[in-house]
C-alpha cells in the first residue's frame, strides 16, 4: 500500500538539514503572542509562512483579525493557504500555531532559547520547535519532499496556521465559523500536529483534549508601591489578601475547593474503566518528563485519569510582584494573580466562570480587607472529545505503523487546543490530533526541544497519513 512513500521517505532524509535549517530560522522569530513588545515578530512569523509557502507553490493569503479586544495591538494575521485542488483528491484540512510561549534565557535555560541549538544526542533545542513550530514546518516540508521527490502529492491540503494560540485563539474562532462553508468548504477531514506523545517510545493518536478558562484576579489599595518599614503593619497589603485567595482554591493534593467544579463532570462509563490498562505508558516515564518523583498519583489509571477526564486548577504567577533575586524591602500596591482551570465534559465555561467568581468574591470579603479585588476570565477554550472510529484516524493508524513499526495509541491530551471544537462544528468533519513530539519535550518549559528522529520521522509521518487518506474508503 502507499507504494511511493519509500521515495519519498528517502528524500525526507536527504533534505533533513534543510529542514532543520528551515526549523532554526523559525525559531529566531521570538513570537511570543502574549507579549506586546513581541507583537511584530509574531506578524513576521505569519509572514515568514506565508512566504515559505508562496516558494513551494502554495495559494497562500493573510486575514487581518483587527485590534485585540481591550488593546490597541493588533492581533497577528492568520495564514490561509491551499496546496492543489484537484477534484479527484481528498482535501485535508491542517490547523498549527506559529506564535510561542515567553522564554528568557534566565529562566534557566541552557542556551539561547531563540537560537535553534542542536545537541549532539540529536536535541533541537530553542522556544516553539516542539510546540508548535516544528509540527507546522511539518507541513512545509512534507510538499518539499514530494516536490523534491517528483511524487503526486496525494491530497489537496488546506493550511490556517494562527499567531494567537497560546493566548486563547484570540480572533480565531470567528473566521473558523465564517470559512467553514467557504475557503474550509472541501475539506473531507481535518489535521492538527500540535500535542505530544504520552512517552518517549510510543507514538499516538489523540482524539480529545481539555478546555482551558484563565482568570485573573486584580488587588489594589496603596497609590504606589511602599516602604514596608514606613508602611508595614498599618495598611491592608494586596500580596497578602492575594495570596491567601489563591491558596484558598486548591488544596497541595490538586482538589478544587470551588463547590460545583466536580459535580458538573461525566461519570466514568464501564467502558472506559477497562481503557487506560492498555495505554503505553508508565510512572517511570510520567517522573523522567516531569524531571522528578513529585507525582500526587503512584498509579497509572489514576494518573492517566487526572490529565485526560478530570479538571485541574493551576496557579501561574503574579503580576507586580518582587520576583528579582535579593531583598526588596518592598509593599506592591496592585498585583494581579493568574490561575486556570482546566475544564473537561461535560463542564460549562460560563457555569465554571460564575463558580470562580462567587468563589473569589466571597473569599476575599472574608478577609475584611478595605482593597478592591476584582475576578475575571482572560480568555476560555473549551474542551474537545471525539470519536476516532473513523477513515481519518484509520489513515493515521497505518501511517504510524509504516514510519514508527508500531501500532499507536488512542489517547486523550490534558493541554488545550481551544480552537478544535470550532474546526469540527465549522467544517462538520473528523478531527484527529496527529502529535509528532514527545513527553520529554518541555513545551512551555525551559530548554524546550523536539528530538531529530521525532522531527524528520514526523514529517515522514504527515506525508505517509496524507497517503493513505487518499487510500482510505469513505465511512
Ligand atoms: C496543546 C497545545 N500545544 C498547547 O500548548 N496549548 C495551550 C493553549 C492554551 C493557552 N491558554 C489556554 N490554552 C495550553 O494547553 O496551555
Ligand atoms: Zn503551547
Ligand atoms: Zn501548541
Amino acid at each position: 500500500m502507499a507504494p511511493q512513500l519509500d521515495g519519498y521517505f528517502k528524500q525526507v532524509d536527504t533534505l533533513s538539514d534543510h529542514f532543520i535549517e528551515r526549523l532554526r530560522q523559525a525559531v529566531a522569530i521570538p513570537s511570543v503572542s502574549s507579549e506586546p513588545a513581541r507583537r511584530p515578530d509574531v506578524v513576521r512569523m505569519g509572514h515568514y509562512l506565508r512566504d515559505q509557502l508562496t516558494k513551494l507553490g502554495a495559494t497562500a493569503e493573510l486575514r487581518e483579525l483587527g485590534k485585540q479586544p481591550g488593546t490597541d495591538l493588533n492581533l497577528p494575521p492568520i495564514v490561509l493557504a491551499r496546496y492543489g485542488s484537484d477534484k479527484n483528491k481528498r482535501t485535508i484540512l491542517v490547523y498549527g500555531h506559529y506564535d510561542v510561549q515567553p522564554a528568557e534565557k534566565s529562566d534557566g535555560w541552557d542556551t539561547e532559547p531563540f537560537e535553534l541549538t542542536v545537541k549532539e544526542d540529536g536535541r533541537l533545542c530553542g522556544r516553539g520547535s516542539t510546540d508548535d513550530k516544528g509540527p507546522v514546518l511539518g507541513w512545509l516540508n512534507a510538499i518539499e519532499a514530494h516536490q523534491a521527490a517528483g511524487i503526486d502529492f496525494p491530497v489537496n491540503l488546506l493550511m490556517c496556521f494562527e499567531g494567537m494560540e497560546e493566548y486563547g485563539s484570540e480572533g480565531l474562532e470567528d473566521l473558523v465559523n465564517e470559512e467553514g462553508k467557504k475557503y474550509f468548504a472541501d475539506a473531507d477531514a481535518v489535521c492538527i500536529s500540535d500535542n505530544y506523545w504520552l512517552g518517549t517510545e510510543r507514538p499516538c493518536l489523540t482524539y480529545g483534549l481539555r478546555g482551558c478558562n484563565y482568570y485573573s484576579i486584580e488587588i489594589s489599595g496603596p497609590g504606589a508601591d511602599l516602604h514596608s518599614g514606613v508602611f508595614g503593619g498599618l495598611a491592608h497589603e494586596p500580596m497578602t489578601d492575594l495570596v491567601r485567595v489563591m491558596g484558598s482554591l486548591v488544596e497541595p493534593d490538586g482538589t478544587i475547593n470551588i463547590p460545583g467544579i466536580k459535580e458538573q463532570v461525566a461519570p466514568v462509563t464501564a467502558d472506559e474503566e477497562g481503557l487506560y490498562d492498555g495505554i503505553a505508558f508508565t510512572m517511570e516515564t510520567l517522573h523522567e518528563s516531569l524531571g522528578s518523583k513529585t507525582t500526587i498519583f503512584e498509579d497509572k489509571k489514576k494518573t492517566l485519569m487526572a490529565r485526560w477526564r478530570m479538571p485541574s486548577l493551576s496557579l501561574h504567577g503574579i503580576e507586580g510582584a518582587f520576583s528579582a533575586p535579593g531583598a526588596k524591602t518592598v509593599i506592591p500596591a496592585k498585583v494581579i494573580g493568574k490561575f486556570s482551570i482546566r475544564t473537561v465534559p461535560n463542564m460549562e465555561i460560563e457555569k465554571t466562570n460564575d463558580l470562580v467568581y462567587k468563589f473569589v468574591e466571597e473569599a476575599f470579603k472574608k478577609l475584611n480587607s478595605k482593597n478592591t479585588m476584582k475576578v475575571y476570565a482572560q480568555h476560555c477554550g473549551n474542551w474537545w472529545v471525539a470519536s476516532p472510529k473513523h477513515w481519518n484516524f484509520e489513515a493515521a493508524a497505518k501511517a504510524t505503523e509504516r514510519v514508527w513499526g508500531v501500532k499507536p495509541d488512542f489517547t486523550r491530551e490534558g493541554g488545550s487546543i481551544p480552537i478544535t471544537l470550532t474546526f469540527q462544528e465549522a467544517t462538520g468533519k473528523n478531527v484527529l490530533l496527529l502529535p509528532m513530539g514527545s513527553s520529554t519535550d518541555g513545551a512551555h518549559s525551559i530548554n524546550e526541544k523536539l528530538d531529530k528522529k521525532n522531527y524528520i520521522e514526523g514529517i515522514k509521518l504527515l506525508g505517509a497519513y496524507l497517503h493513505y487518506v487518499a487510500e482510505e474508503p469513505m465511512n
